[in-house]
């Protein structure tokens, strides 16, 4: 499996080990996977979760289980991260609190989840001379310039004022009392924390901005996985509600636009960043799919049309209903209201283009969805009923 394999400049590739903190999220149960399938790279996983990724753990027998290791450890607290950042040569963070719900309710928590946390995981590779790639988020960017132009301004319609460019967009957020930017502010810090530790004492880096990658394992189902007031990301959110058949909640309308970009195809970008680390170093790398924009009105009314398809169920009468962003998040929460990536900077350094339709990525998303979750929460449900 590892002969043969050459990074873009047609160099073998050598076996490296990588010290991958949250691991056990959905990002890294993804990037697990593919590590594991298709390199021969071994992983120092790190989380306090491994439910995600029991499949790549267990049996004793799998192909690759002297390739992989799970540390239970919070990074908050524990002295053996040091050690396991030494014993690799990349080290990949994942570690955050990253659901928009926790923005406003719980500021403090994401502030350290987001900077104080990372404070040491850059310190110990700065120190160590490791190779880090950080995971930022394309909320950094907050609102685009255009939304501040009058609603019937044809300069709205041009992308210099929304195209969201690495190297050239300003950071825009809301005022302190809107909380929500909480998350964004802490990510931007540690951005340039990062940065300047590359700057001032080397430190080789790569930066990645996500834009909305979605798809199997993303977040939890409240009441099956997860708490039952739980509110996660709104591919899980909308996904509860199909699963149990209730109409979709718009927040405030569901105006807001995003670009959604398959799991699968994101771990490729970021896949060719560990083996590419003259490419990639002193990089910041936004990584999404600027073909897959829809407003979220228009993803619940796709959602709605392929969970039909995919279960064999006639999508409900209403399908779709309006919440006010204070009733849904509570005070504080803010939005970003448009989110393009410009993708310059990945195609020039990493030749890495996206491949999957919305339509497409939502088939078979919704397809693991119902299989995964239908009968549960059939069974919760009629245990509610009966009780
Ligand atoms: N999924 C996206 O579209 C997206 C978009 C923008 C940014 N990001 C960023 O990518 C990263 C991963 O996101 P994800 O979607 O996989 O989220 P996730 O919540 O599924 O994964 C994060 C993982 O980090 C772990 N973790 C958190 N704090 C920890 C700690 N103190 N010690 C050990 N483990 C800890 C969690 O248990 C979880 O498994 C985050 O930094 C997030 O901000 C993701
Ligand atoms: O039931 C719902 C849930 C959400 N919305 C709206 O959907 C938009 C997207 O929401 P979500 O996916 O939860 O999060 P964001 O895109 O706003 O933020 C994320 O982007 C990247 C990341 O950094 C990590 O994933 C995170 O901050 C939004 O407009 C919600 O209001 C809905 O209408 N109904």
């Amino acid at each position: 499996m590892a002969n043969g394999r050459v990074d873009l400049d047609g160099n073998p590739i050598k076996p490296i080990t990588i010290c991958m903190i949250g691991a056990g999220g959905f990002i890294g149960s993804h990037l697990c996977e593919k590590l594991m399938s298709e390199t021969p790279h071994k992983v120092l996983a790190v989380d306090v979760y491994d439910d995600k990724i029991k499949h790549l753990l267990e049996p004793s027998s799998l192909p690759w289980a002297d390739r992989i290791q799970f540390h239970r450890i919070n990074i908050k607290n524990d002295s053996r991260l040091e050690g396991l950042i030494r014993m690799a040569d990349l080290t990949i963070n994942l570690a955050a609190i990253c659901t928009p719900a926790d923005y406003n309710t719980r500021p403090l928590d994401t502030i350290y989840s987001n900077f104080i946390d990372a404070l040491p995981v850059v310190k110990y590779c700065s120190e160590n001379g490791k190779r880090l790639i950080h995971f930022s988020t394309c909320e950094v960017y907050g609102k685009t310039i255009g939304c501040f132009l009058p609603k019937d301004s044809p300069l709205r319609q041009d992308p210099a004022y929304y195209v969201l460019k690495e190297d050239a967009s300003p950071c825009i957020f809301g005022s302190v009392e809107k909380q929500r930017w909480s998350y964004a502010c802490a990510k931007q810090l540690i951005e340039r924390l990062i940065y300047a530790e590359g700057a001032e004492n080397g430190l080789e880096f790569t930066i990645v901005r996500p834009f909305n990658w979605i798809g199997p394992r993303m977040d939890f189902i409240p009441g099956i996985d997860g708490p039952s007031e739980g509110v996660p990301r709104v591919l899980a959110c909308f996904s509860n509600n199909l699963l149990r058949r209730e109409p979709l909640k718009l927040v405030d309308g569901g105006q807001s636009q995003r670009t959604f970009v398959y799991i699968k195809d994101a771990i490729e970008a970021v896949l060719l960043m560990i083996e590419n680390p003259a490419r990639a170093n002193g990089q910041i790398f936004n990584v999404g799919n600027p073909n897959n924009e829809v407003t979220v009105r228009q993803l619940a009314e796709m959602m709605t049309e392929v969970y039909a398809k995919v279960a064999g169920e006639s999508p409900l009468d209403t399908p779709t209903v309006d919440v006010s962003s204070k009733e849904f998040y509570g005070e504080g929460y803010d939005d970003s209201d448009k989110r393009i990536p410009d993708m310059t900077i990945i195609n020039r350094q990493l030749g890495w283009n996206p491949k999957t339709s919305l339509w497409d990525l939502l088939e078979s998303t919704l397809t693991y969805q119902h299989r995964t979750y239908a009968e549960a929460i059939k069974k919760a449900t009629s245990k509610v009923v009966a009780s």
